[in-house]
């Protein structure tokens, strides 16, 4: 164990020793730090029993997860060091800050501390002067940092050190860390968390925190960052412990999936919109929701101008159900259908055992009203039956009695006859109570044109161009054509009506749940999700310059303040960008200011400076491609090897696919849809499935004016996503003439 005397030597003053003193000082502590949880791996080690107790099983979890971290320690047990000051208080301290806190268990003194924990703030905040830290519940200090220390190490070796203080202020190692970049998935960034993310990964629980970031600013990595905080400053909160993230597609999750286990998280559950909340919904045999990229692929996809009445109506029919006029609407509906169920007749079994209307409905509506409706009606059928197998009883009694009396002879049949018209009347009576089959219950609703004015007009559609009888019978359509088939927006809806029907079932509220791409959400996705959150407790995410679906989405994070979520929501901005060098920054702030949003502010890159993106003319495209090729043979000599072939379609993605491959391209993906796995490498992927990624090279495939027009708002946003996704190089080569979003900026 590190005796207490050896911790406190480190607190030695090391002002007026040489660098190579210091460097060597750090480097004896952290041999100690090692032997340190050598000793305690070897005790925990220890402490594993083979047991069928049942408490000693869950010790020995707990003890696996100590060896766990105590492992992943191991070769890099802290990262950082600060010097500081409590106000008003003589000594100087020190204190080391790593992935998972150490204590010297003899002393109870921590040797390093949690990377989550309040006084690891003095390392993350920007400021030097006067920080405040509230070091438990309710108790803030104020203190005064001199140095903030980065370590750097090359394996197990410790090879030297920044400092940091108010004078110098620099941030060195993010830099550094910024221009290695360029692994193939997305990797945690614990050591160089900035100020502002700090503030949002440490944002309160149990409420709607919404974080509007800039391309690049750190949305993803701080997303999952902070559900290892919460897990960390709420763990001795009892059942805080599922966490929900929503991801746009399988690809993505894929992507990031490294980081949660990195931090130490496990068991998170990481899953799309559509996988979420599809369980919910008993749909009708033979249905099933379509596939979302259909939808996308028509507005993306299709040629200008093409059926553009069917569009519209299309894109109108999209925003209406994700608007919060939708749960007006459906609300009404589920009220009038709870205040229907209970049928107005009394329940008569026979001419003596009766029971009124008012009874039953005082059953339903007050006795079982805690119930999720068709539970509701489930235990009231079982109350009923109970009540009916009571009057048989009580029936058979007094028919017994008569028999008894000489009333009557045959007993046995008699009461048989009671039971069998019992059962035959609560059984009519049942058939009355309703039910609900939520497909159909819905389409009723939505096919009805006057249902549809009313919705619209409140929804604030109503003076967009399309008539509330198209939108009707758009959503009559698909049933008359037999398809089946549900839009990805009637996700929503439907599984609003199944949680007010059905409720959860088995399924525990999610303690957090994390919305990535965010803005491509609609307030009521949102508001249906967070059905699905204990307390409301969410974090969302995203950036409304990159908000590229026309039929979907959000312009304007305000419409999400009232009424959306249960609780509290607070907003938050992210305005650095990480990713990209300044001059792609440029560029694709450069295109970003042909989008007329005043609640879009353009990225502030962070001062990392790189190539100047470029683009090139080619007499036609077989050239271009050719170029392209010798592109990315160049790109790969250079140390770039994840590199991403841009263009607008699938099938133009498809197409050029094929023709560098021909080209002799090695290997290169292809980006479709339905991809679940991302392999690093040359990619070859449409504009908005690159969305949320990164790539050391960016190669824009032939940015014309018809692929992007600086007229049509998501052509806008889908080339800044396209220019915002690049690290290092950005590069556009055309045979038609260059878009005028880029003419001029490269
Ligand atoms: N504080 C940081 N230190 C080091 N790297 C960082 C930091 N913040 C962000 N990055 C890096 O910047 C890049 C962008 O981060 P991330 O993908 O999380 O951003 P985003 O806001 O989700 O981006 P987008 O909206 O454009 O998809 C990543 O490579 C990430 O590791």
């Amino acid at each position: 164990m590190l005796s207490n005397e050896s911790y406190s030597e480190r607190r030695g003053e090391t002002s007026g020793m040489t660098y190579e003193e210091q460097l060597s000082t750090e480097r004896e502590f952290l041999d100690r730090v090692r032997r340190h949880i050598e000793r305690q791996i070897e005790s925990g080690s220890a402490g594993i029993k083979l047991t069928d107790d049942f408490t000693e099983l869950a010790l020995n979890a707990i003890r696996q997860k100590e060896l766990d971290q105590l492992f992943k320690s191991r070769t890099r047990p802290f990262f950082a060091k600060v010097d500081f000051q409590e106000r008003e208080q003589p000594d100087r301290e020190r204190a080391y800050i790593g992935r998972f806190g150490l204590f010297d268990r003899a002393t109870m003194e921590p040797i390093v501390l949690d990377w989550r924990s309040p006084m690891a703030n003095l390392y993350y905040e920007h400021s030097f002067r006067e920080v405040p830290v509230d070091v438990k519940l309710g108790k803030r200090l104020l203190f005064d940092v001199s140095n903030k220390r980065q370590f750097e190490m090359d394996k197990d070796e410790l090879t030297r050190f920044y400092d940091m203080s108010a004078e110098t202020g620099t941030n060195r190692l993010l830099i550094e860390r910024l221009e290695q970049r360029g692994e193939q998935k997305l990797k945690d960034i614990v050591e160089t968390i900035q100020a502002e993310q700090n503030a949002v990964l440490r944002a309160e629980a149990g409420q709607a925190l919404i974080v509007q970031g800039a391309a690049g600013s750190g949305k993803t990595t701080i997303a999952l960052h902070r559900l290892a905080f919460l897990a960390y400053a709420y763990r001795d909160r009892g059942a805080f412990d599922n966490f929900l993230i929503i991801a746009p597609n399988r690809l993505f999750i894929d992507y990031i999936s490294d980081v949660l286990p990195d931090l130490g998280i496990e068991g998170v559950v990481q899953t799309t919109w559509e996988e979420a909340l599809c369980g919910f919904i008993p749909l009708p045999k033979g249905y099933k929701f379509a596939d979302a990229a259909g939808k996308t692929a028509l507005f993306l996809e299709a040629e200008r101008g093409a059926d553009a009445e069917r569009l519209a109506t299309v894109k109108l029919a999209s925003r209406l159900r994700g608007s919060m006029a939708t749960k007006s609407l459906l609300d009404r509906y589920v009220e009038r259908r709870i205040e229907s169920t209970v049928p107005e007749t009394d329940l008569a079994l026979s001419k003596t055992h009766k029971m009124t209307a008012e009874e039953v409905r005082r059953k339903f509506h007050v006795d079982f009203r805690h119930y999720p409706y068709m539970q509701r009606r489930k235990r009231l059928i079982q109350a009923l039956t109970q009540w009916k197998d009571d009057c048989a009883r009580e029936a058979a009694r007094v028919l017994e009695s008569r028999v008894k009396s000489g009333q009557y002879a045959a007993t046995e049949k008699r009461v048989a006859e009671v039971r069998a018209q019992y059962d035959r009347k609560l059984a009519e009576y049942v058939e009355t109570v309703k039910s609900v089959e939520l497909v159909s219950f819905y389409r009723n609703i939505v096919t009805k044109p006057a249902n549809v004015a009313k919705w619209m007009a409140e929804a604030g559609l109503a003076g967009e161009g399309v008539d509330a009888e198209r939108v009707a019978a758009y959503f009559a359509e698909r049933k008359e054509m037999h398809k089946q088939e549900l839009e990805w927006d009637d996700l929503a809806p439907l599984f609003y009506l199944a949680y007010r029907f059905y409720g959860l079932g088995k399924t525990r509220a999610y303690s957090h749940i994390i919305v990535d791409e965010a803005q491509d959400f609609s307030p009521f996705q949102l508001h249906a999700l967070s059905a699905l959150s204990a307390a409301g407790s969410m974090s969302i995410l995203g950036d409304l310059a990159q908000s590229i679906y026309p039929y979907r989405g959000l312009t304007d994070w305000n419409v999400l303040k009232e009424g959306v979520f249960p609780g509290k929501v607070s907003i938050e901005r992210l305005k650095k960008s990480y990713r990209s060098t300044v001059e792609i920054m440029t560029v694709a702030n450069a295109v970003l200011s042909h989008w007329d949003n005043p609640h879009v502010t353009p990225a502030e890159p962070v001062l990392r400076h790189g190539e100047t993106p470029a683009a090139a003319r080619t007499s036609n495209e077989e050239e271009g491609l050719r170029t392209i090729a010798d592109r990315l043979a160049a790109l790969r000599a250079q140390g770039m090897h994840n590199v991403a072939v841009i263009d607008k379609t699938t099938a133009r993605c498809r197409d050029v696919h094929r023709r560098l491959t021909a080209l002799g391209v090695e290997g290169a993906h292809l980006i479709e849809g339905k991809a679940g796995k991302y392999e690093g490498g040359v990619s070859v992927v449409p504009v908005y499935l690159s969305k949320g990624m990164e790539f050391d090279a960016v190669l824009l495939v032939n940015p014309a004016e018809a692929a992007y027009d600086p007229a049509v708002p998501e052509d806008v946003k889908l080339l800044y996503v396209a220019c915002t996704r690049a690290l290092h190089r950005l590069e556009a080569y055309h045979w038609d003439e260059l878009t005028p979003l880029l003419r001029g900026a490269m």
